[in-house]
Formats: structure tokens, C-alpha cells, sequence
């Protein structure tokens, strides 16, 4: 059966690999399942499944949350897989956690095992182990909050050090709902995200702005890189800039 099995888990203290049920179930595939090919940490099934369960995906790949303490990383996966908003005191994530889910990206099923790192400066190192297992990240600032912003270019230095080159990467500005406290414009973010040639858009994890859409778009370029149809044309860029919300729209 070409199908796997969406887990969720949490791996505060354990290694990369042993931590990550994407990669140990893409390593059982491959070696007894005939119809699978693996590339990168990447399984592709060779047939369609007969199954409709969420659960079951095609191809699966890991995303990580980086940027700094507070931004919103844990909220913002919370509020993908949960579709609610953590509200109350700011618990501050220790080492690493992550949560899968699966999308359904062109008739295939992506599975994102989401890492969600913590910000703080202690944990950096328990950090960096993961980076050069992702397949994308999602980079945060806090729009309320301009030392996230300015860390950001700090931020760019580490993911080029540790994670593969050709990670699919992208800036979020979020809190965007918070704009009374807004100390970073739309457009500050719009320019850096066009110096470093990253797509970008705002977010927030409590209204729900842009949320489903930064991880589709990830999602899509991450399926768009490893089905490598020629019929097939996805620009991640041109993508996010015809679907992304301003703030005031609606709730995405
Ligand atoms: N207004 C607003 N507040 C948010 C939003 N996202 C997160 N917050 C608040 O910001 C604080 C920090 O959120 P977290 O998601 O825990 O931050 P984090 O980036 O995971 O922090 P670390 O785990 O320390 O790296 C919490 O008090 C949240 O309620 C948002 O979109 N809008
Ligand atoms: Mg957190």
C-alpha cells in the first residue's frame, strides 16, 4: 500500500531523525514498499490510493517555524491545525514540537509535518540540528514588535548556514490583526522580503489572516518541486501575491 499514516507527536529532546515520524516512515517505505520511490525525505507513491481518509497521504515533507520568542510561531500552527487562537499568557515553547496535517494540493495529499522551534536564544542550538532536514521554512516577525523585524536579516545569516540550499522559504509578518501596536508598515516587510527574493505576506494567527495560505503555498511549491510536471506551472510567488488578504478583508 503506497498510503502513510499522518502522526502527531512532540520531540522537545530528541534528534532530528529519531524524532521525526515523516522521516523514519519515508525510510520503511522505501525499503518494503515496491511502489515507492524516495528522493530527499520525500516519498512518492507510484499509484493512486484507494484510500479517502485524511489521515493517508501521497508525498510528505517538513516545514519549520523559525523567527524570534513571541512572534507567534506556536499560534500560528495552532491555529492551521486546530483553526483556533491560543489566547492567555504566553507560554513559551522549550526545544521543539511538532504537528502534522495534511492537505489536499491538486487531487494529491500532502502530508506537512510542521516543526515549531522555540525563539528563544538558549534553544538555538536544538534548533539548528533540524534545519537541514526541512524542506521549507516559514520566517516570523511581529508586526508589533521591531527587534523581530530587525532580527530577521540575523535570522537569513543562520538559515543559509544550516539549512539546504534550496529551501523553500518565506517571510510572515505576523500579529496583523494588532493594528493599534503596529510598529512595522506592510510595505517594511514587503521590501525586505524583495532584498532577500523571498515571498512575504502578513498574518495573523488570531483573526486567521493569510494562515491556510501560507502553508498552501509552501505545500504547493513543495508538490510543484517533487511531481516535476512540465504540464504543470506553479510560481509560489505569483501565487501568494493574487492570494493574499490584506488586513481588514476577511478571515482566510
Ligand atoms: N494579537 C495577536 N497576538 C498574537 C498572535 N499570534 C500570537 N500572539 C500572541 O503572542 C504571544 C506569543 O505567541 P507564541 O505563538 O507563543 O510565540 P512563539 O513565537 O511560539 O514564541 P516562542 O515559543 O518563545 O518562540 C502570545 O501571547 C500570543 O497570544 C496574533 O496573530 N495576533
Ligand atoms: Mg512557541
Amino acid at each position: 500500500m503506497s498510503r502513510k499514516k499522518a502522526a502527531r507527536g512532540k520531540a522537545a529532546s530528541s534528534s532530528p531523525s529519531s524524532g521525526s515520524p515523516a522521516g523514519r516512515s519515508s525510510g520503511r517505505a522505501a525499503r518494503s514498499s515496491p511502489g515507492i520511490v524516495q528522493m530527499n525525505g520525500v516519498v512518492h507513491p507510484s499509484r493512486p490510493s484507494i484510500s479517502s481518509s485524511s489521515e493517508f497521504y501521497d508525498i510528505a515533507f517538513k516545514v519549520m517555524l523559525v523567527g524570534d520568542s513571541g512572534v507567534g510561531k506556536t499560534c500560528l500552527l495552532v491555529r492551521f491545525k486546530d483553526g483556533a487562537f491560543l489566547a492567555g499568557s504566553f507560554i513559551s515553547t522549550v526545544g521543539i514540537d511538532f504537528r502534522n496535517k495534511v492537505l489536499n494540493i491538486d487531487g494529491v495529499k500532502v502530508k506537512l509535518q510542521i516543526w515549531d522551534t522555540a525563539g528563544q536564544e538558549r534553544f538555538r542550538s536544538v534548533t539548528h540540528a533540524y534545519y537541514r532536514d526541512a524542506n521549507a521554512l516559514l520566517l516570523l516577525y511581529d508586526v508589533t514588535n521591531k527587534s523581530s523585524f530587525d532580527n530577521i536579516q540575523a535570522w537569513l545569516t543562520e538559515i543559509h548556514e544550516y539549512a539546504q540550499q534550496d529551501v523553500v522559504l518565506m517571510l510572515l509578518g505576523n500579529k496583523a490583526d494588532a493594528t493599534h501596536d503596529r510598529v512595522v508598515k506592510r510595505e517594511e516587510g514587503e521590501k525586505l522580503a524583495k532584498e532577500f527574493g523571498v515571498p512575504f505576506m502578513e498574518t495573523s494567527a488570531r483573526s486567521g489572516l493569510n494562515v491556510e495560505l501560507a502553508f498552501t503555498a509552501v505545500a504547493k511549491e513543495l508538490k510543484h518541486r517533487s511531481v516535476k510536471d512540465p504540464s504543470e506551472k506553479f510560481k509560489l510567488q505569483e501565487y501568494v501575491n493574487k492570494e493574499v488578504k490584506g488586513v481588514g478583508c476577511c478571515r482566510s
